[in-house]
């Protein structure tokens, strides 16, 4: 299934390598001129002595050299601009697309990345060239025919033979060479997850059985790749011996040229010689070229895929929408994940004002996170709807919603940069007063003024963060600016009791400034901050009675009416 982002693409390069080849066309000229100089050179020079014809000789070769580099560099240019244009164009669809599908967003977007570098060093490659450089070969063909037609018929059959062994050895190895690539890919893949985790890997002994993993995985395109090398390298061997016989050969013909014509001309075997190499050349090239190409072809492919299964669910039309409230109203929200046995989230409503504070409990693997990730509009749903102030996420444009929405997610990655710029959300220019002010809210002051540089301490590098800095400066984030809704998973998980009793304080004030808020959380003292509580459970979303909350907090089940209590009699011996 070719998707249509990658048909345009093609087309584009397709176009791209016409304009290419008709400059390549026009440059074949100067191999043309180069050559008949030469052969000039060795009719008049040689003979007379004469030194003004060679000095005039001479300055036209430098012209037509002049001429020639010239041209391969305009030649080069376009297709590095090319390049660049399709890597832009690639980047920007294949990256939101690899990210919004995958498990593991980071470990997919790099995938994407790598591919997107493949098909690059396909189009600006040696390969592109010896394609390019192919299109000369009817044009010197024609000059060849010009000295004689038994060099340019030699010369075709020559190329023939050397075309239709690059294409079968090609053929032979293609399959097992994407094989192999693709195997390599999903083995990139593991490392990249294991590099994520690689603390927990050797901590609790992993490594081994990793290591064995990634080597099976490896294994099973080996054999498949060594085969493959072998044949790409016989048919090297072949080529570059076939080069060698079909210089020969242009000899031999030229000799018979010469004695068929009863002449003495010696240049014709000269020009003969010179061309059938040009006419070789770009095949003789061919085979050491497999792998790159496979590479090229297989990241082409992985690319098609992605873009495609996007495609078949298309983003609907995005638009800018006011946001005056931050009422969220969830209609009828059911999502089944592709192969799971049940549905995740089940006819899913809920409605939070401004100023509500929802709590969304439930056991582990419930769907809490993925039902935020759905509100937000990172997850799409089978079924129901999304709105905000009354308009549908789902037609929001991205940039726009995020203005008016703080996101806690349960794993607090933060960007490299300053701690101020991770919590003003990558600006350039954070506004100190408002970095300042979501710090504030989020309990963050204290413990960024402890950082070596205050909000100027750069995150990443060697300044590592613990998981509950890290946490609460992706608190301070959430809540910078003016968001109407705020969706924080887990905020206290990784905080200690003083942690959780800030987040419950900013949670109030986010309430009494308005805010609609909706948390998931473990804690019950925290879940004791919400309006609501609600629980997920087999994927229908139920709001905890009273009683239970009640029930749940120590100091209000002391003070409601105890049942009798029972002493357990003592077990019968
Ligand atoms: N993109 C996805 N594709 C398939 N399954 C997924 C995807 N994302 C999440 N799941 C599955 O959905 C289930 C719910 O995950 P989720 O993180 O929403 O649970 P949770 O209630 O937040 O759990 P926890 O309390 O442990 O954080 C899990 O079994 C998870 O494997």
């Amino acid at each position: 299934m070719a998707s249509a982002a990658m048909a345009g693409l093609s087309a584009e390069l397709a176009r791209t390598a016409r304009a290419s080849a008709l400059l390549g066309l026009a440059g074949a000229f100067g191999p043309f001129a180069l050559v008949m100089l030469t052969v000039q050179f060795y009719s008049l020079v040689v003979p007379t002595g004469s030194l003004s014809t060679a000095v005039g000789l001479g300055a036209g070769f430098a012209l037509v050299a002049v001429a020639v580099v010239a041209l391969t560099l305009i030649r080069e240019r376009l297709l590095l601009a090319s390049a660049e244009r399709l890597v832009r164009r690639l980047t920007a669809r294949a990256l939101p697309a690899a990210t919004a599908r995958a498990a593991v967003p980071a470990a997919a977007a790099d995938q994407a990345l790598r591919d997107i570098d493949a098909v690059r060093r396909g189009v600006v490659g040696p390969l592109s060239a010896i394609a390019l450089d192919a299109v000369l070969v009817p044009a010197v063909l024609i000059l060849l025919a010009i000295f004689h037609w038994a060099f340019a018929l030699f010369a075709v059959a020559a190329a023939v033979v050397a075309l239709l062994l690059g294409l079968s050895a090609e053929r032979a190895t293609r399959e097992a060479l994407v094989e192999a690539n693709d195997a390599s890919a999903r083995g990139a893949r593991l490392v990249a997850d294991a590099a994520r985790a690689a603390e927990a890997v050797e901590a609790m002994g992993m490594l081994p059985a990793l290591v064995g993993r990634w080597a099976r995985m490896l294994a099973r395109g080996a054999g498949g790749l060594r085969r493959a090398q072998g044949t790409a390298r016989m048919a090297q061997a072949a080529t570059a011996t076939l080069f060698g016989v079909a210089q020969g050969g242009a000899v031999a013909v030229g000799v018979l040229v010469i004695i068929e014509s009863g002449s003495s001309v010696g240049y014709g075997i000269l020009a003969g010689l010179l061309l059938t190499a040009r006419v070789m050349e770009p095949f003789s090239r061919i085979g050491s070229q497999f792998e790159d190409a496979a590479a090229a072809r297989a990241a082409w492919r992985r690319l098609d895929r992605l873009l495609a299964a996007d495609e078949a669910a298309p983003a609907p039309a995005t638009r800018a929408f006011p946001c005056p409230e931050g009422r969220l109203v969830v209609e009828h929200i059911t999502l089944v994940f592709p192969g799971a046995a049940r549905p995740l989230l089940r006819d899913v409503n809920l409605v939070v004002g401004p100023g509500d504070v929802v709590g969304l409990a439930g056991p582990p693997g419930c769907g809490k996170s993925t039902l935020l990730r759905v509100l937000l509009g990172l997850q799409g749903s089978n079924a129901g709807e999304v709105f905000l102030d009354g308009h549908a996420t789902a037609q929001w444009d991205r940039t726009d919603l995020a203005r008016h929405i703080g996101y806690l997610p349960q794993e607090p990655v933060l960007a490299e940069g300053t701690v101020a710029e991770a919590i003003a959300r990558l600006e350039d220019a954070p506004d100190m007063e408002a970095v300042m002010e979501a710090a504030r809210l989020a309990g963050a002051l204290r413990m960024v003024a402890g950082l070596p540089q205050g909000f100027s301490t750069r995150i990443g590098g060697r300044a590592v963060l613990s998981m509950g800095q890290r946490q609460r400066i992706a608190l301070a984030r959430a809540v910078y600016g003016t968001p109407r809704l705020v969706l924080l998973d887990e905020p206290a998980a990784f905080l200690d009791a003083e942690g959780e009793v800030a987040v419950a304080a900013m949670i109030a004030a986010l309430a009494a400034a308005g805010k609609a808020v909706v948390f998931t959380s473990h804690r019950e003292g925290l879940l004791r901050a919400a309006g609501r509580v609600m629980t997920l459970r087999d994927g229908a979303l139920a709001e905890v009675g009273e009683r239970r909350r009640l029930l749940a907090a120590p100091a209000a089940r002391r003070a409601l009416p105890q049942p009798p209590r029972r002493i357990a009699a003592p077990e019968a011996t």
